[in-house]
């Protein structure tokens, strides 16, 4: 265990669940409530194995008076390995409680209980040692307004719709939603029967218990969408929006390829290179990763690719980005060779912050993820929607429909052919539809500076939390001191 808060520092405890893609913001969310509102902050990081390579790399990365405490891992041995990831993710959590509930048993002890606990999507179960402790519950909501409606609204789905959504047949229009296939909804949703749909609807059932919901989005991405779920409604917490808050590190690249990335693009002319990535877990069919290859290869143009070792899970690497195969071994015969003067391939891990920053950078063929997602939108680049597994292609909709997003179509046999491959990369890179797009991600660019200046929406939204926590920290605090 690291530095944790001394008495009376107003203290935040914040449980990502597994995953980078969760921890990522929470650190950044972190570093913001350590530096403009003085808070400290320790992470509780359940796992249901010792920790990835990854999260110690994030973690320690963080300035001292950020501590961390890894739980014990929790005994998934009756899970069996064909579990969905939202199965896995919510059981690490809630079978971490008796550990988190002797934490919190300590540092009541010694006077250092935490005023606020701040979980994410799947850690709602985590509430109920906060309640215990008298620890306001939040969560932090990683991905967009638009989403959190729909899952705000999923309960009554459930009450009322029969079938399984995906046999729906009409468009699901939810006040303040993008309009929806039953196809589209998030990953859990498309099969009722599964263990992930029924934790997905047991965690936002409880989402009512929250003191506030926390979003990292902004006003000029979703203006209609975030009106609608500020409306204050029984059983909804308040919804704050604090974002954007992106990556601002490297993390876990290798230090070569960090070299390698920056170097090359260096030596690239400006606006000219498509970076491609599926995030930090994100897998692709072989078949698809050949026609992406062959598509990119056709396209002409100059791009960056991180390639993973393909899978027919989409998310087979989410708890471990790393490929376990040698990715390169599934290139098609020549290809490095072919595309060398235009192309750079690099294995598993690219260190995407200071990429998407960089000036030769043109454009971002993307699962849509809401960190690249955003790590996109405030650097300006101009994104193709590729979205893969989780709540990717209702941000894929979400990004098409304010113009921030070409979308790569798929074939009727599942697959986006290289033809339409190159189509899309060509149509971002120099085509009309690219300039449309490259001229909204300006404005939402402008947006999401605007939104963090001191007087910011984002900026005055969390001002705001942080002043009821710092009310709830006196509060713990007197209640301890009676206590004695
Ligand atoms: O080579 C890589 C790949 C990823 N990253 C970073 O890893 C994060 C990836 O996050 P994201 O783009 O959101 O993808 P996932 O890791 O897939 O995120 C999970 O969590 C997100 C937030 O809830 C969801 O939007 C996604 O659907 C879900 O898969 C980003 O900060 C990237 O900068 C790197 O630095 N290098």
């Amino acid at each position: 265990m690291q530095k944790m808060a001394d008495g009376n520092t107003p203290h935040v405890a914040i449980i990502p669940s597994p995953g980078i893609g969760h921890l990522i913001p929470l650190v950044e969310l972190a570093k913001r409530l350590l530096d403009n509102h003085g808070f400290t902050v320790t992470f509780i990081i359940p796992g249901d194995s010792p920790p990835s390579k990854a999260q110690r790399s994030v973690l320690n990365s963080l300035p001292s008076s950020i501590a961390s405490v890894f739980l014990p891992p929790a005994d998934l041995s009756d899970v069996p390995s064909t579990a969905r990831i939202e199965t896995r993710i919510s059981l690490t959590v809630t079978r971490s409680n008796p550990a988190l509930r002797e934490l919190f048993g300590s540092l009541s002890a010694e006077k250092r209980l935490p005023a606020v606990l701040v979980v994410d999507l799947f850690g709602t179960d985590a509430f109920d040692v906060a309640a215990e402790f008298h620890v306001s519950p939040y969560i932090f909501y990683a991905s967009n307004a638009n989403v959190l409606t729909f899952l705000l609204h999923l309960p009554k789905l459930d009450e009322t719709v029969s079938c399984e959504f995906r046999e729906l047949t009409e468009p699901v229009i939810i006040p303040g939603c993008v309009p929806i296939t039953g196809k589209d909804f998030v990953d859990p949703c498309q099969d009722r029967k599964d263990e992930s749909y029924k934790w997905l609807l047991h965690n936002v059932k409880r989402f009512k218990e929250a003191e506030g919901i926390l979003v990292n989005s902004f006003v000029d991405l979703e203006p209609n969408t975030i009106k609608i779920v500020q409306e204050p409604a029984p059983d909804k917490p308040p919804v704050y929006l604090i974002g954007p808050l992106v990556n601002s590190g490297s993390h876990d690249a290798d230090v070569n390829d960090e070299y390698k990335c920056l170097n090359w693009l260096d030596n690239q002319p400006f606006g000219s290179v498509l970076y491609v990535s599926f995030g930090s877990g994100g897998t692709l069919t072989f078949e698809q990763f050949i026609e992406l290859a062959l598509g990119l290869a056709e396209s002409g143009k100059r791009f960056l690719w991180v390639i993973r070792s393909p899978s027919g899970i989409a998310s087979s690497s989410y708890f471990n980005p790393q490929s376990r195969n040698d990715p390169f071994s599934f290139l098609p015969q020549g290809f490095l060779d072919r595309t060398k003067e235009k192309g750079l391939v690099v294995g598993s891990w690219a260190p995407q912050a200071q990429i998407l920053t960089h000036t030769s950078i043109g454009g971002f063929l993307t699962h849509c993820g809401w960190n690249s997602s955003l790590e996109s939108i405030v650097n300006g680049v101009p994104l193709i929607a590729w979205p893969l597994y989780a709540e990717q292609k209702m941000n894929a909709l979400l990004l098409v429909d304010v113009g921030a997003a070409l979308r790569a179509r798929l074939g009727e046999d599942g697959v986006v052919g290289r033809e339409e491959v190159a189509r899309v990369v060509k149509g971002l890179i120099e085509g009309e539809e690219g300039n449309a797009v490259r001229k909204k991600m300006k404005e939402l660019k402008e947006g999401s500076v605007r939104v963090l200046r001191d007087d910011g929406f984002s900026t005055k939204s969390l001002n705001e939390v942080s002043l009821k926590w710092k009310a709830h920290q006196r509060k713990i605090d007197q209640e301890q001191e009676s206590f004695l």
